[in-house]
């Protein structure tokens, strides 16, 4: 993935997100299967281990928090046992929870999973499933209002289990209407958001079948999905449609249009429960920065990838999204590396800049040189010598940062996107780089415009144009160094790497 994935991932940390839905916690009971009841033939599962998780709306006020969203979650539940689990596990997902309100006459919803070794035997779904009271849907819509001001996007997290009710939905319709949000929807009806106008949708191809009609049981077949997606835009009024096909990829829609599939790394054994959760809010996050729908979805990709190798339900922490996505390192070592990218610069129509250097101390004229080289084509490579090579350019007391020292200085400016070392006793001339990576330009700085290139018998049968650049008055590395001893009270020799 590249560098704007780790720009975009930089913005999240400042958005505030209302999360809106129903709190469920998930209980994990995990046992082993020897023998079956004397009463009934059913299996006797030995529990060894029980785990309890944050579910429903509250994974997805996880999911964000854990991905660096500063998040407000309204919900409501009872006033039992397991509202205390799930307050002390928001707690420890670093959730608010002054906006869950307790009520007496309901019971919180937990869903129970028996797995024997890692095949889930039943599931049972306990917690008050009837529509909020009016009191409480007065308290809520209070908070809503409140809360949705202070947002910069909104998840609604619709599980069918009561807490959104009419009045809800008819409220964020006023709210949206007045300060218009973006805003992630996931739920079985989508019907009622409708006059909402979702910002972004994921349905999976069991959802999506079911609203277009055509039942449960989808075939996941690609050219069937990638035609539907006016259907799938009539269905959801969501502006993003992103259709997820299991192991089959993802579907990217827009207004109806369909824009592109994308693969999905492929998992053994894949634990999807809350993956989608994870999805939806790697995506909205993404919107939210202002990423383009591509990395978007890349993102929302890697992020459920993440997930859905762990046991449980779980999050992907914005590090580890950060790890995942940060682009390999600008530096190229191999043959076999140096002509993959060629290639690949070749395919999508690059205009590719070289320039080679030392590169020893960076100052102001080397960036403003690098900069420069840059602003010549679309793809800037970097011939690095090495340090043998500068020892036998520049003398035995050089160079004074060694080649992974210039190698990470060089990687932080963003004007440069590629650097290969080179130089080999008998020819640190750059001109086999030159013939492999076969560029469109090639620039030196001014200092060289009288002076014999080597290279440029090669350079001109490969017809590259040749640059030079403007120097920047009074900016070298032997300069700096002689400042340096001059200005040192005992001229010790300075240190050679
Ligand atoms: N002041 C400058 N302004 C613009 N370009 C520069 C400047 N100094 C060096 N360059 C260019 O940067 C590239 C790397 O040069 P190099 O690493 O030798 O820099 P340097 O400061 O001249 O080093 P040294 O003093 O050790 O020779 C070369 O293409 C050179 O033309
Ligand atoms: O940092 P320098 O000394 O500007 O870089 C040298 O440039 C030489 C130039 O390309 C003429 O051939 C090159 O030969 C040398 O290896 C250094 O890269």
């Amino acid at each position: 993935m590249t560098g704007k994935a780790t720009n975009i991932l930089k913005r999240f940390k400042s958005k505030k997100v209302l999360v809106i839905g129903e709190l469920i916690v998930d209980v994990y009971v995990q046992g082993t299967c020897s023998r079956i009841a004397p009463e009934a033939s059913v299996p006797v599962i030995d529990v060894q281990d029980k785990k309890y998780c944050l579910g429903g709306a509250a994974n997805v006020a996880a999911n964000l928090a854990a991905l660096g969203a500063d998040v407000s979650f309204l919900s409501a539940c009872g006033n039992d046992d397991y509202a205390i689990t799930a307050h002390n596990l928001l707690k420890t997902a670093g959730l608010k929870t002054d906006h869950i309100f307790k009520v007496s006459e309901r019971t919180t919803l937990y869903k129970t999973r028996v797995s024997s070794d890692s095949q889930l035997l039943v599931r049972f779904d306990e917690g008050s499933t009837h529509a909020i009271s009016t009191d409480i849907e007065q308290t809520m819509k209070t908070a809503l209002e409140q809360l949705y001001r202070e947002a910069d996007a909104v998840f609604i997290a619709d599980y069918g289990k009561g807490i959104l009710v009419d009045a809800l939905i008819a409220k964020l319709e006023e709210l949206s209407a007045e300060q218009p949000k973006v805003m992630a929807l996931d739920t079985k009806n989508y019907h009622r958001y409708l006059k909402l106008k979702p910002t972004i949708v994921k349905p999976n191809c069991q959802e999506a079948s079911v609203l277009i009609g055509q039942g449960e049981n989808p075939r996941p077949d690609l050219p069937k999905w990638s035609q539907l997606g006016e259907t799938l835009y009539a269905k959801t009024a969501a502006q993003l449609v992103l259709l997820t096909l299991d192991a089959q990829g993802v579907c990217a829609f827009e207004k109806g249009t369909f824009k592109f599939h994308k693969a999905v790394p492929q998992v053994q054994n894949p634990k999807v429960s809350g993956a989608g959760d994870t999805f939806l809010a790697t995506a909205l996050m993404a919107l939210a920065a202002n990423a383009d729908l591509e990395t978007m979805v890349s993102l929302a990709i890697a992020a459920a990838h993440q997930v859905v190798q762990q046991p449980q339900t779980s999050v992907c922490a914005l590090s580890d999204l950060a790890n995942q996505t940060s682009e390999p390192g600008k530096c190229l070592e191999s043959i076999q590396a140096i002509k993959a990218l060629r290639a690949e610069l070749e395919k999508k129509g690059r205009k590719i800049v070289f320039t080679n250097g030392c590169f020893d101390i960076l100052h102001s004229g080397h960036v403003s040189y690098l900069r420069g080289a840059k602003a010549q084509g679309d793809v800037l490579i970097v011939g690095l010598n090495n340090d043998e090579s500068i020892r036998r350019l520049k003398g035995p007391e050089r160079p004074i940062n060694s080649l992974k020292d210039r190698i990470d200085v060089l990687s932080e400016l963003s004007c440069i996107d590629y650097i290969i070392p080179f130089g080999k006793a008998g020819d640190d001339t750059p001109i086999s780089l030159v013939q492999q990576i076969r560029p469109h330009v090639f620039v030196k700085g001014g200092d060289y415009r009288d002076k014999y290139l080597p290279e440029e018998r090669t350079l001109k049968k490969l017809g590259c144009e040749i640059i030079f650049l403007p120097m920047v008055a009074d900016r070298s590395t032997t300069n700096m160094i002689s400042k340096i001893r001059e200005n040192a009270v005992f001229a010790a020799p300075i240190a050679v790497n």
